[in-house]
């Protein structure tokens, strides 16, 4: 198992991790999340003894990285496929790996064929591609058969085959009774792969718990009304009716409602009584990634300011699709378009409105004050987390 307790990294003014603590526990994948600059690969890089914590303290097994008794036996990890030496052969890097570890050599075939490398043994790493270089990465993380893994991004650069690879790996890794602790930006590729979710925010913990509790904790199911486009009597009628059952509606700009708080069947009595016809009634839930974008929305260090080019694209033809304007209905307010626009679930939303961060049931207290506010991007460090412009770059390692 893997601890953390109070953990806390600051880099001069910069204050990247703040008194986190959680428990990463075997037999499950644990994926680890947030947005670039959260301070996923320091909380890692300080649980494999590569930085010394500020203040707290992390574990492998109830022992420090450096207090472990032959770590490379008993923890693996992929932290910057990049970290390796170019003039030497695939084979050579992972015997040196070996030697060091008083591993046999033999493992070094094994772990190129669990990768996939096998072809490209003795060729130079510095010709590999992004994902073979992760291929790569993941054969030294096994190279010791280790019980506790962290991957960083671990699917960063590999083709959909590969990215399917990984996820089935992680999964047999855990069914095995080991411990894997997986860092991603991708959202729906965690929904597949993880049990656990850990998710920060600035540094501290925003989330720790199962992925079927993040997503009902955090999801707003609602259902989507559309009325007969012939005037806006009937969509006014309509949400009248609703709000008056006790629903809250919000209006798509395609002229649809959104609507929470009523069931379905309900909706369709209520509409019928009120001579109401209805060209679509239908389900929605929101999905991990709406979750997710929902709960670490205001904790995003990185933002995109909108392309100013309105002067090139084409005038807007009257009459069709989203280009209608469809003014919402009275008492309904427009859906948010930018960042998470599904209506936010009954209550209060906690991550979003409050300045800091606090913490679901599940997890421990958050600090009332702790992270640096919001700065101007930092300089980019040194390591995986230098890469702003991480991308699924496709790539046939075979
Ligand atoms: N050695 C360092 N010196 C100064 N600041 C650092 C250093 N390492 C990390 N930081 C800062 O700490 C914060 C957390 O960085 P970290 O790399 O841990 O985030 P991350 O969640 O892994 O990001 P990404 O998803 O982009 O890889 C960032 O603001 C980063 O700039």
């Amino acid at each position: 198992m893997i601890e953390a307790v109070g953990l806390t990294k600051r880099y001069g003014a910069k204050t990247a991790v703040y008194n986190l603590s959680f428990q990463v526990r075997p037999g499950a994948v644990t994926g680890f999340l947030g947005p670039n600059g959260s301070g996923k690969s320091t909380t890692m890089r300080m649980i494999l003894g590569l930085d010394r914590p500020t203040e707290g303290r992390a574990t492998i097994g109830g022992h420090e990285f450096r207090d472990l008794p032959n770590a490379p036996r008993q923890v693996g990890a992929l932290l910057d496929a990049k970290a390796v030496h170019g003039g030497r052969s695939a084979r050579s890097h992972l015997l040196s790996l070996a030697q060091l570890a008083g591993i046999p050599a033999a493992r070094v075939d094994e772990v190129l064929g669990v990768v996939g490398l096998q072809q490209v043994a003795s060729k130079r790493s510095k010709g590999f591609s992004l994902g073979m270089g992760q291929r790569l990465g993941i054969a030294a993380a096994l190279l010791g058969d280790p019980q506790v893994l962290l991957f960083d991004e671990p699917v960063n650069g590999l083709d959909p085959e590969g990215i399917l690879w990984v996820r089935n790996l992680m999964k047999m890794l855990a069914s095995e009774g080991r411990t894997v602790f997986v860092s991603s930006h991708l959202m729906s590729e965690m929904a597949l792969t993880a049990d656990h979710l850990i998710v920060i925010g600035r540094g501290q913990l925003m989330a720790d718990m199962s992925i079927t509790d993040f997503i009902s904790a955090n999801s707003a199911d609602f259902a989507r009304v559309r009325v007969p486009d012939d005037g806006p009597e009937q969509r006014e009628k309509l949400t009248a009716t609703l709000t008056e059952a006790g629903g809250q509606v919000m209006s798509e700009p395609d002229g649809a409602l959104r609507i929470t708080g009523l069931r379905l069947p309900r909706i369709s009595d209520l509409a019928h009584e009120a001579d109401v016809r209805l060209w679509e009634l239908s389900p929605h839930q929101a999905s991990l990634e709406e979750a997710y974008m929902r709960m670490t929305q205001g904790a995003v260090d990185y933002r995109s300011t909108a392309d100013q080019v309105a002067h090139l694209q084409a005038p807007p033809t009257p009459g069709y699709g989203p280009q209608q304007a469809f003014a919402p209905p009275q008492g309904a307010p427009e859906v948010p378009q930018q960042g998470w626009y599904a209506p936010p679930p009954p209550g209060r939303n906690p991550y979003t409105d409050a300045p800091a961060p606090a913490v679901p049931a599940a997890a421990p207290a958050a600090p009332a004050a702790p992270v640096a506010p919001p700065a101007p991007a930092p300089a980019a460090p040194a390591g995986p987390s230098a890469d702003l412009t991480k991308s699924d770059i496709s790539e046939d390692s075979r």
